[in-house]
């Protein structure tokens, strides 16, 4: 896809995890390799947002929280400030069976919103979303206020959600939003690729 920075957001403590999820196995690579090969073919640029040297194997960008320990928004915030585009599909380091399709899907209905989210079963997805880099400004004050909590910018910007289950009927697998946080996740995320042999 023309035009469209993916961001991989991979500086959280994979506290439930009990070791960096991002780099666990599965089958001859990691799970966020899974990630960049899924994403890479709809990316014109495509980083990781992290804070230690332990993506750089990787051979991609890796860019640093400019807010430390602030979380998932401080990631955002250094996403739209680097992204070259001003699209940037940005999403978490632990969705690793998540098609190109859903943020290709998003990607091409963002129409003049500057965030255009999946929802599922009513919930906000924060981290399957495209950001526009011009609400930069937005995060970044947030940020500087400690208000960390992703949604909390939505009322500011002009958002779009997009139902799963509005989705096209290929891309409606639930499947695919499996987000693996804990070590059941990973157990489950072992069967799926076991059963698809
Ligand atoms: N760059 C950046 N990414 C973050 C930060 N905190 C969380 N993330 C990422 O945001 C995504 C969603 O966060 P979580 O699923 O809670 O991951 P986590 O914080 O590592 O895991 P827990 O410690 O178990 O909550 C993951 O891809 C994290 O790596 C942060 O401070 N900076
Ligand atoms: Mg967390």
């Amino acid at each position: 896809m023309q035009n469209l920075t993916v961001a991989i957001l991979a500086g959280g403590k994979s506290s439930r995890m009990g070791r960096n999820k991002a780099l666990l196995p599965l089958e001859s690579k990691t799970i966020i390799e899974h990630l960049i090969t899924n994403f890479q073919p709809i990316a014109s640029e495509l980083f990781i947002v992290a804070n230690t040297s332990e993506y750089d194997f990787l051979g991609l960008p890796v860019y640093n929280d400019r807010y430390p320990a602030q979380g998932p928004l401080a990631g955002i915030e250094t996403a739209l400030r680097v992204a070259t585009n001003e699209k940037v599909f940005i999403t978490a380091c632990d969705l690793p069976l998540l098609p190109a399709g859903i943020p290709g899907h998003l990607a091409v209905n963002t129409g003049d919103f500057d965030v255009t989210v999946l929802a599922f079963k009513g919930k906000i997805e924060p981290l399957i979303g495209i950001y526009r880099k011009s609400i930069y400004p937005v995060v970044d004050q947030h940020l500087a206020l400690k208000k960390n909590k992703i949604i909390e910018f939505y009322p500011q910007v002009k958002v779009k959600v997009i139902n799963f289950e509005d989705l096209p009927a290929n891309l409606q697998k639930e499947e695919y939003l499996l987000n693996v946080n804990t070590p059941a996740d990973y157990e489950k995320l072992l069967k799926i690729f076991i059963s698809k042999e």
